[in-house]
């Protein structure tokens, strides 16, 4: 279980997130969604420690988190895949692997994931650069499950892509998370992806988590509904249309 308390962070006088609570139960895929520039990065950044939050605690499994040990337990799949140009395919899915096994083992992982995200072993000696946003995307999603990972974040997992390969990313997602049992964070713009990654979902605006609930509730939900430009935000003229 992972709990954020009160995390609060400024860039200057500007506030980003303002005193935010959100917690994601064991095996829960929770997507965190919200329009540009509200602190969603800012927010992931805070959780994996990468940004010191002013105020507030990120909490793992009940106690603060511990950096070093929660990176041997997450996988992330970045924004654009960020793969490492000068490794192969398979290195670049081995890449935390070959630190604490020869590559025989390391490249046979690395071959099992490629496969579970639909690759075959002919691309496991490509570089980067050979493959399709799609295809990149997928060698990403292998990279971050190669350690069999207790919770895996999502940047954006489909910017970028088109609707057909997004929505096979999202089932590719949706099937890794129900079948290994890892907690999953997602953070995107795209709400339909949030119907198939997500069993919650959460708004983030002006700082602070502006709606909390379960997927199947959601075009119900009122933010969500301003969040997708339905109705304004904090009512008017045009709220009741
Ligand atoms: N290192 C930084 N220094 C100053 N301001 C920052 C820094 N990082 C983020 N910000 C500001 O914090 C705000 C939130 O940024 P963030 O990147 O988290 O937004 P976002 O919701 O992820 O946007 P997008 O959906 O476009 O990626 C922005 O106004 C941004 O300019």
């Amino acid at each position: 279980m992972i709990t954020l308390r009160g995390l609060t962070k400024s860039f200057g006088d500007k506030p980003v997130l303002d005193g935010i609570d959100l917690s994601v139960a064991q095996g829960e895929s929770l997507c965190v969604i919200g329009q540009s520039g509200t602190g969603k990065s800012v927010l992931l950044r805070c959780i994996l420690g990468l940004a010191a939050p002013d105020a507030g605690q990120v909490l793992w499994q009940g106690a603060p988190l511990d950096r070093r040990r929660f990176m041997a337990q997450f996988g992330m799949l970045f924004q654009g895949a960020a793969l490492f140009d000068s490794l192969t395919v398979w290195q670049n899915v081995a890449f935390r692997l070959r630190q604490r096994m020869d590559d025989r083992r390391a490249r046979a992982i690395a071959l099992d994931k490629l496969a579970r995200v639909g690759l075959g072993p002919e691309v496991a000696d490509l570089m980067p650069a050979e493959l399709s946003g799609g295809m990149a995307k997928r060698v990403g999603l292998a990279r971050a499950i190669a350690d069999d990972p207790a919770v895996i974040f999502f940047d954006e997992p489909t910017t970028g892509l088109d609707p057909i390969r997004a929505r096979a990313i999202d089932a590719l997602i949706r099937g890794i998370v129900t079948e290994t049992g890892a907690t999953a964070i997602t953070i995107t713009h795209d709400m339909d992806s949030c119907r198939i990654i997500g069993d919650r979902v959460a708004l983030l605006a002006q700082g602070r988590i502006a709606h909390d609930g379960p997927v199947r509730d959601m075009d119900r939900a009122p933010a969500l509904a301003a969040f997708l430009g339905r109705v304004p935000l904090h009512g008017g003229p045009d709220a009741a249309s």
